[in-house]
């Protein structure tokens, strides 16, 4: 099978196990930098160019690593190859609800997945009451669009809270503010669904003086057993979002787990590492089975 991997470099860990697992299935792989890729609407079928490379009809099937910086453009380029029949590992529109955690939060709310507290806003009129809404300080406020715990803050007292709220809005940066799990001790849970299946999870655990526990942030990771409800939560909210593979982050409150987001390109280095689970070898068979029965139609 021809696969793509959309992906900017080689050099990324997670981009080149997924190529290494691909290789050794004896399937042919190729980095396609979809920032580098542009698509020709008109006359005829749709065209996906690699610089001047037609690369329309080159694929069996794409596996989308779209980092933050160029989401929109990278779904658009993964919706031109669904478009035209090619399988991929996540939907162009999984892809954009994914890396926006109010809209991801949206969804989960209506389909009933519990979340934390929740509040978004950009009224600075009446922050006050927005902190009150969620039941005072402390607060946690994220910026919309961060990864890697990098914008997520935690304000405890109204006052700094206060101030930090109202500098985001008046700079127009798009926050949610959201209810502090302080029982969760800094721990939260990473699960890998792969084709409605739970693949691997581990815990993450935060450095001391941190409440963030992303790797990035110095968390630390080992494997552990879910619950029958974490499971359920895991795999429904990839459901939901309309994702083939993903990472879904769950917190365990007082309330029991609370969903806080979802990636559609989740990491590989932690998770393999902490449980010896060959995740990207399962990304390829997910590809296998659901490319080829794609051509079969
Ligand atoms: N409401 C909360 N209460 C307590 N801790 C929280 C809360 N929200 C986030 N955290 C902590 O901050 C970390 C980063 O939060 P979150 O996952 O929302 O941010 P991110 O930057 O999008 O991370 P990622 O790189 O996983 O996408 C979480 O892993 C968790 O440890």
């Amino acid at each position: 099978m021809n696969i793509a991997l959309l992906s900017v470099s080689l050099n990324v860990h997670s981009t080149r196990r997924i190529a290494i697992e691909a290789e050794k299935a004896g399937h042919y792989v190729e980095l396609i930098d979809h920032t580098k890729c542009s698509v020709k609407l008109g006359d005829g079928k749709p065209k996906i160019f690699l610089g001047e490379e037609d690369v329309t009809s080159e694929f069996d099937a794409i596996i989308p690593r779209i980092g933050t910086k160029v989401t929109r453009h990278g779904s658009a380029i993964v919706k031109q190859f669904e478009m035209n029949g090619v399988f991929s590992t996540a939907r162009s529109l999984g892809i954009t609800r994914a890396r926006n955690k109010v809209r991801t939060l949206q969804i989960m709310a209506r389909k009933g997945i519990p979340i934390p507290e929740t509040l978004f806003s950009i009224n600075p009129d009446n922050i006050e009451d927005q902190i009150r809404l969620l039941g005072g300080p402390p607060v946690i406020i994220k910026i919309q669009e961060g990864t890697q715990g990098l914008g997520v803050i935690l304000a405890e007292s109204k006052k700094s809270a206060k101030s930090i709220i109202d500098t985001f809005y008046k700079m127009d940066t798009s926050i949610l503010l959201q209810q502090y799990v302080e029982e969760a001790n800094g721990e939260d849970i990473r699960i890998i669904v792969i084709g409605n299946k739970v693949i691997a999870s581990m815990k993450r655990v935060s450095e001391r003086d941190e409440f963030r526990s992303n790797v990035h942030r110095g968390g630390q990771t080992e494997a552990i057993e879910i619950s029958a409800k974490e499971r359920q939560i895991a795999l429904d909210a990839t459901k939901f979002l309309g994702l083939g593979v993903a990472g879904v982050d769950l917190m365990r409150s007082k309330k029991g787990p609370v969903l806080l987001e979802v990636n559609a390109s989740p990491g590989l280095k932690g998770i393999e590492a902490a449980t010896g689970i060959n995740v990207a070898k399962h990304i390829i068979e997910f590809v296998e089975k659901n490319a080829l029965r794609k051509r079969r139609k």
